[in-house]
């Protein structure tokens, strides 16, 4: 189900960005909620928003579709900025209260998806109804959860959006649901080239949930993870996991090595006679250090508990740095 990576990069001045941040940030009266932001998200991708409760995703996907007002930076949608009245139409926006109007049905529903929408795209979005047997004359607020966010996908689609943003929209489907709601959804984008942004909250807390990490695996090809108003990884699904490198030894006298100092470590921990490690390598290991690959639930949850590691973004994730930060 996955889609082949686009590897071609845009470069900075194509437009070929869906988004692109500068130093942006949102501060409410308790604080900043994002700080700081840049990163880009390439134009066609599928990208996965991680992070923690209260971590700015809403406020990220907010900026973005213009609800929220940026307190600093400047944000950008297929180059653009968000702010200008042409980047409207090009944007849809799907968020956990699907918005519905309970005694409609779902024709009506429909056609005023068709009014409201001057570029309306009927036949995909009564294909999407349809291929879940839903009835189009039932009234919205006898659906299933599961029905009902098809019909809210169809009025998204329908929108035909270069620029899809979802917050966590499958979040009250059940497992099959999901499943059904994330096939469709690669199924349109990559038919029509359009760009995901969706936000992943479920269990990223603590411990991830299996579910949603297969659903990130298997859909998304770019990440944006962030943690306490901060990007913490941007880029290249595919290239941010090799980046890192497990690595376990002895540890003399209850400490780590010092060896570690010579690798960008992102967290680590002495457990009674040995030493564990997440890093990004700068050079070799020395020859008793035990390395292995970690997954991406390794990767995501040592960034996510270790607040002061370095960010990492991949080729071309960040507008003032190029390549691969070391740091
Ligand atoms: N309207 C607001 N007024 C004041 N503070 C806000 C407002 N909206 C968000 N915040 C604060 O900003 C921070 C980021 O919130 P945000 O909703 O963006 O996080 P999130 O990553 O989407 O979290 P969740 O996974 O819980 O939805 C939080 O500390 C939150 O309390």
């Amino acid at each position: 189900m996955r889609r082949v990576a686009d590897t071609s990069t845009p470069n900075a001045t194509s437009g070929n960005w869906a988004l692109e941040a500068r130093g942006l940030g949102k501060r409410y009266r308790r604080g900043w909620a994002l700080r700081d932001c840049s990163f880009r998200i390439p134009a066609g991708r599928i990208c996965g928003l991680v992070g923690p409760n209260g971590a700015g995703k809403s406020t990220l996907l907010g900026l973005a579709t213009r609800q929220v007002q940026p307190t600093a930076g400047d944000l950008r949608v297929f180059g653009v900025p968000v702010d200008d009245p042409a980047v409207l139409p090009q944007v849809a926006f799907l968020g956990q209260d699907k918005p519905l109007f309970k005694r409609f049905t779902v024709a009506e529903t429909l056609r005023m998806g068709a009014e409201l929408n001057p570029g309306w795209d009927a036949a995909a979005a009564e294909r999407i109804v349809r291929a879940g047997n839903v009835p189009m004359g039932a009234k919205v607020g006898t659906l299933s959860g599961g029905q009902r966010t098809r019909v809210a996908f169809a009025l998204a689609f329908g929108k035909r959006p270069d620029l899809l943003l979802l917050d966590e929209p499958m979040s009250d489907l059940d497992p099959l649901a999901r499943d059904e709601m994330s096939t469709l959804l690669m199924a349109e984008a990559v038919e029509r080239g359009t760009t995901v942004v969706m936000s992943s909250h479920r269990g990223t807390t603590v411990v991830m949930s299996s579910h949603m990490l297969t659903e990130l695996e298997d859909m998304c090809d770019y990440l944006l993870v962030v943690s306490e108003g901060r990007i913490r990884m941007a880029g290249d699904a595919d290239a941010l996991v090799p980046a890192h490198t497990l690595v376990t030894g002895v540890s003399r006298d209850g400490s780590l090595p010092p060896e570690l100092a010579g690798h960008t470590v992102v967290e680590s921990r002495v457990q009674g006679r040995q030493f564990q490690a997440m890093v990004r390598p700068r050079g070799p290991f020395p020859a008793d250090w035990e390395r292995a690959e970690p997954s991406l639930e390794e990767v995501l949850l040592a960034h996510l508990r270790s607040s002061d590691a370095p960010p990492l973004y991949t080729q071309g994730a960040r507008v003032e740095a190029e390549g691969t930060q070391a740091a």
